[in-house]
């Protein structure tokens, strides 16, 4: 799981600071897809920019855990961590998949999820599998096994957003931070991409941390969190009793 604990975030703005995260507290939980919305502005990356030890906030705590470890034995606050052990956490129980893919043109699918696999040490709980074998597991998960020797600029946007899902779940990661995955995606390409993290998110009880300004999705999302001027309005709901605002009218 991961939980920000009363997190403030500000910027320097001319002669004064602008708050972009403001006491903010919530976690996501193994095994979930926490959703976090809001207006442009309102702080969503400033949220994952944290969660993500990519900043260091002002104040608060950033606690990630293992899923399944006991009474919180395995918690580590990512905010209190020099900026090598911060690097250090990020590559072995975080993984990250951004807005663009940001995948290296030169490489194939397979290879792109490969480099992530070699770099730095993440400390995968099936070590015991072949590198290779654990990379061509996923292409599979991802459904790009018949792609898989294909560069960038062969795959369309959604089978490039499953390679850099792919990359960012190599190291089986605690915990996976995802940045409006379908913003570049026609609507039917956004909701097989929402679907594939929320199933991978269950099957491999990832902590999942998902912005997204786009409500037709929100029944991927286990919980929903909205944001407005850096600040939680609205407590994580279920979506069994989660009301999204314009839903039922969309079902109607
Ligand atoms: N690097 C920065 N320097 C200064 N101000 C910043 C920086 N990044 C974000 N901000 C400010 O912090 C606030 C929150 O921005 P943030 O990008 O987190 O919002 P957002 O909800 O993700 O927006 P969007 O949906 O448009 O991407 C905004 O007022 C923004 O101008």
């Amino acid at each position: 799981m991961i939980t920000l604990d009363d997190v403030t975030l500000t910027f320097p703005d001319g002669d004064r600071r602008t708050t972009a995260v403001d006491h903010v507290s919530l976690t996501a939980h193994a095994g979930e897809v926490t959703g976090i919305t809001g207006p442009s502005g309102s702080g969503k990356s400033s949220i994952l920019a944290v969660a993500a030890t990519l900043i260091r906030p002002d104040s608060g705590r950033v606690l990630i855990g293992r899923a399944g470890a006991g009474a919180g034995a395995d918690m580590v606050d990512a905010a209190a961590l020099s900026r090598d052990a911060a690097t250090a956490l990020r590559r072995e129980r975080i993984g990250i998949v951004f807005q663009q893919s940001n995948l290296l043109p030169s490489l194939t699918a397979r290879e792109q999820v490969l480099v992530m696999a070699h770099l730095g040490g993440g400390r995968s709980r099936r070590r015991t599998a072949p590198v290779r074998d654990r990379v061509d597991e996923l292409l599979d998960a991802v459904g790009l096994s018949a792609h898989a020797d294909k560069r960038p600029a062969q795959l369309s946007g959604g089978q490039r957003q499953r390679v850099a899902i792919a990359r960012a779940l190599v190291h089986e990661p605690d915990v996976l931070l995802v940045d409006e995955p379908t913003s570049a995606l026609d609507q039917e390409r956004g909701a097989a991409i929402m679907g594939l993290i929320a199933r991978l998110t269950h099957e491999r009880g990832t902590a999942t941390m998902l912005v997204t300004h786009d409500m037709v999705h929100r029944d991927a999302l286990d919980e929903l969190v909205t944001v407005v001027d850096g600040r939680v309005v609205a407590a994580p709901a279920t979506t069994a009793d989660a009301h999204v605002p314009g839903r039922s009218a969309t079902a109607a």
